[in-house]
């Protein structure tokens, strides 16, 4: 069972006794339960579980009761802070002081007690004390007593708690880098002060001859190894070899790559998480594992200069599913590029989602799609396309074989069906690997995203005399006639799994259209999820006091600490502002 960082509630209370707290008493802590009840129903942690909350013992009504709930939540392992409330109470007495708990207060719009005066009143004092915190505030009075949470209430509660949430299980936890810098991609520079003062985690390095010792070894679980490759044979299909003849691997070379790279994954998940069974063979150490909520594998070159390559691993670890079942998916990122990993860990903590690992390729425009297929855009695609596609870590779900009411869409792994599960699988051919590319071979995941899902990409950049900076695009995955998907993705690599995507577009900026997007994209990677998820990245990253310079979110959308009013009223400015002023979270 996971230790994961609970929800802390606080109710807070006028504290005059004689009339007025006694009267609030029953309002008030029904009102944290019920913001308990609601997150217990709607969240769930990445094991599936539902979210656990911590409700105060008592109603705080002043200092001491506020210290002894801290003291409360610190033992019980709370990692966000939320206060609720519906009269007025004494603000700096009764607010939370913990600066490395994401903090929200709901004041409940009942006009019969000052609820929100009192939101507004903590707001300041938050905003003065340099410890941000979101407001949430119905826009329709309710009638005191009334224990209904509004929709637009809840929705903030909701997204509060996800961002939270994800803020409070990444801290602590590794980013496990296998290898080192990948040909030369800055994202697999490893940055250990981004990570320990924006992330609150730590960077463990392990050199790829960890993998080979252990293959060399059989240090892993043999019986698993088993299973696996039997269940790899039945459910990964090869498929056709486009390597140049005289490259071409033999059968029995072929089969060998098939055992290394089944090896391979299950020492780069025990490399992450730890392997109980390890310690069993008289491994005691390597059965720890690295803590690691997300890791990168380098791969090229030196290792598949002369070894199987990590796609095989890359693509399963980052599915919901393999051997063992529906499983949450285990977050690597190829080429080491920690800040791609970073981008799906973010995308992955909001959503439960398996993620897509992508190059963000090609922009195609109608003029070039027609004057090479004589086919011209239409509907979504009118305008152009993306062209996403990387070798590896692109999850199978992202085949889209999942369903809801019969559109495509990626699900936690606890919603997957078992037929989803083969569907994904019967969806993706498994390559023999480029070998101009992959010397060493291994196999390469090929699969073509479904059209018509909504889906939301980003990507955190690190830039000089800026710091780490967030950029996300929501849009949709498209659908190519089937020759025009041939001619276009033949063009690149036709062992690799394709995404085609259109990023909603505003007329504006970075978002005037497809084109402007591809070029104000920051990276040559993007991390891609299920799911318009734009508004709740924006508030990840302002907990994280991580600016965001470009995202086509619907400013209504937008939810960021109180405090980000005061930076100003343009939103993308006033986040720079305010980020800058309050600094990385853990420094
Ligand atoms: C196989 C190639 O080296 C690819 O790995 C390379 O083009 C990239 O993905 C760069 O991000
Ligand atoms: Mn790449």
């Amino acid at each position: 069972m996971n230790n994961y960082p609970k929800i802390g509630i606080r109710p807070i209370i006028d504290g005059r006794l004689g009339g007025i707290r006694e009267s609030l008493e029953e309002t008030t802590m029904n009102m944290a339960q019920d913001v308990a009840a609601l997150f217990q129903s709607e969240l769930r942690y990445p094991d599936g579980s539902p979210v656990q909350c911590v409700i105060a013992d008592t109603c705080i009504g002043g200092v001491r009761e506020a210290a002894d709930c801290a003291q409360k939540f610190e033992a019980e392992n709370v990692g966000v802070s939320l206060s609720v409330t519906p009269c007025w109470c004494y603000g700096s007495e009764t607010m939370d002081m913990n600066p490395l708990l994401p903090k929200a207060i709901w004041g409940f719009n009942g006009t019969e007690r000052p609820g929100a005066v009192y939101l507004a009143a903590t707001l300041a004092a938050h905003n003065q004390k340099g410890l941000p915190a979101f407001g949430i505030y119905g826009e329709d009075v309710q009638d005191m007593g009334d224990r209904f949470i509004p929709d637009d209430v809840k929705e903030k509660l909701l997204s509060f708690a996800r961002a939270g949430l994800a803020v409070a299980i990444m801290r602590g936890k590794s980013y496990l880098a296998i290898g080192s810098v990948s040909m030369g991609i800055v994202g697999s520079i490893v940055d250990a002060d981004f990570f320990q003062n924006y992330l609150g985690m730590r960077n463990e390095y392990v050199d790829s001859s960890e993998v080979l010792r252990r293959i060399q070894l059989n240090l892993f679980d043999q019986d698993e190894y088993e299973r696996a490759l039997a269940w790899t044979k039945k459910y990964c299909k090869e498929g056709e070899d486009f390597n140049q003849s005289h490259k071409v691997k033999s059968r029995a070379e072929k089969d060998n790559d098939w055992e290394f790279v089944v090896k391979m994954t299950l020492i780069i998940r025990d490399l992450m998480i730890g392997n109980k069974k390890l310690k069993d063979m008289g491994y005691a150490e390597e059965a720890h594992g690295h803590h690691a909520l997300v890791s990168g594998f380098q791969g090229q070159r030196q290792w598949t200069d002369f070894l199987p390559n990590g796609d095989f691993s890359e693509a399963l670890l980052n599915s919901s599913f393999d051997w063992n079942g529906k499983r949450a998916p285990f977050i690597v990122a190829t080429e080491n590029d920690s800040l791609n990993g970073v981008s799906m860990l973010f995308n992955y903590l909001l959503t439960n989602k398996a993620q897509i690992f992508a190059d963000v390729r090609t922009f195609w425009s109608p003029d070039a799609v027609e004057r090479v297929s004589g086919w011209r855009p239409t509907g979504v695609a009118q305008h152009g396309f993306i062209h996403l596609i990387n070798s590896g870590a692109a999850t199978l779900d992202g085949t889209g074989k999942q369903k809801y009411e019969g559109e495509p869409v990626m699900k936690p792994h606890w919603e997957i069906s078992d037929e989803e599960v083969e569907a994904c699988l019967a969806a993706t051919t498994w390559h023999p690997a480029n070998l101009d590319y992959f010397r060493g071979g291994g196999y390469s995941s090929k699969f073509l995203t479904e059209g018509g899902m909504p889906v939301t990409m980003c990507r955190l950049n690190l830039v000089k005399g800026v710091g780490p900076v967030l950029q996300l695009a929501e849009g949709w995955t498209v659908e190519l006639p089937e020759n025009v998907n041939r001619l276009l993705d033949e063009r690149t690599d036709r062992t690799w799994p394709t995404t085609w995507f259109v990023p909603k577009t505003t007329g504006e900026g970075a978002f005037r259209d497809v084109y402007s997007v591809m070029a104000a994209w920051g990276s040559n990677h993007g991390a891609i999820s299920h799911g318009h998820i734009g508004a709740d990245l924006l508030t990840l990253a302002s907990m994280l006091r991580i600016p965001v310079c470009m995202h086509n979110v619907e400013s209504p959308r937008i939810f960021r600490p109180s405090a980000w009013n005061a930076f100003g009223m343009d939103h993308e400015g006033a986040d720079y502002r305010a980020c800058a002023s309050y600094g990385p979270l853990y420094k």
